[in-house]
C-alpha cells in the first residue's frame, strides 16, 4: 500500500466524454445515475500517472506483471484515484496496474 502517485488530470462527467479518444481517461467516481458518473482525463493536464503501464488482462504473464494497484479514496472530502504498491518493487521495475480493475472496458489483447 506504498503510495506511488495520485492520478490528477480534468475532472469531467463521463457523460461529456463518450466520444473523447483520449486514450488515459481514468474512472474517478461511479454513480447509481449514470449522468453522475466522473472520470479524470490527463490529456490536457496530468502527471506521471497517465505513462503507467497496463498488464494484460488476457495472459497469465500479465497477472504476474501487476505489482500497483489503482484504488479510491476520500482525501478531505475529494474523490482521489490513488496507485499503490501491491508489494515490495525493486529499483528499476517496471510499474504495471491493471487499466480494467471495474469496467472492463480498455482492450489491453495488444499489452506486452
Ligand atoms: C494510460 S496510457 C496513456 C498514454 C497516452 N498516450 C498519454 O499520452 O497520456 C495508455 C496507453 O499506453 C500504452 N500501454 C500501456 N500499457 C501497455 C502495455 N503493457 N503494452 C503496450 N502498450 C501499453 C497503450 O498504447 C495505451 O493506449
Amino acid at each position: 500500500m506504498t503510495l506511488i502517485t495520485d492520478y490528477t488530470g480534468d475532472v469531467d462527467y463521463i457523460k461529456n466524454r463518450e466520444h473523447d479518444d483520449c486514450d488515459s481517461m481514468m474512472t474517478l467516481l461511479l454513480a447509481k445515475d449514470p449522468s453522475n458518473c466522473l472520470l479524470i482525463c490527463s490529456d490536457k493536464r496530468g502527471n506521471i500517472a497517465r505513462f503507467i503501464n497496463g498488464i494484460n488482462n488476457h495472459t497469465p504473464e500479465g497477472r504476474k506483471k501487476q505489482n500497483l494497484k489503482c484504488v479510491r479514496y476520500s482525501v478531505n472530502g475529494e474523490c482521489q484515484v490513488l496507485l499503490v504498491a501491491t508489494r515490495d518493487i525493486a529499483k528499476g521495475e517496471r510499474l504495471y496496474y491493471d487499466y480494467n480493475g471495474y469496467e472492463h472496458e480498455y482492450p489491453t489483447h495488444h499489452f506486452v
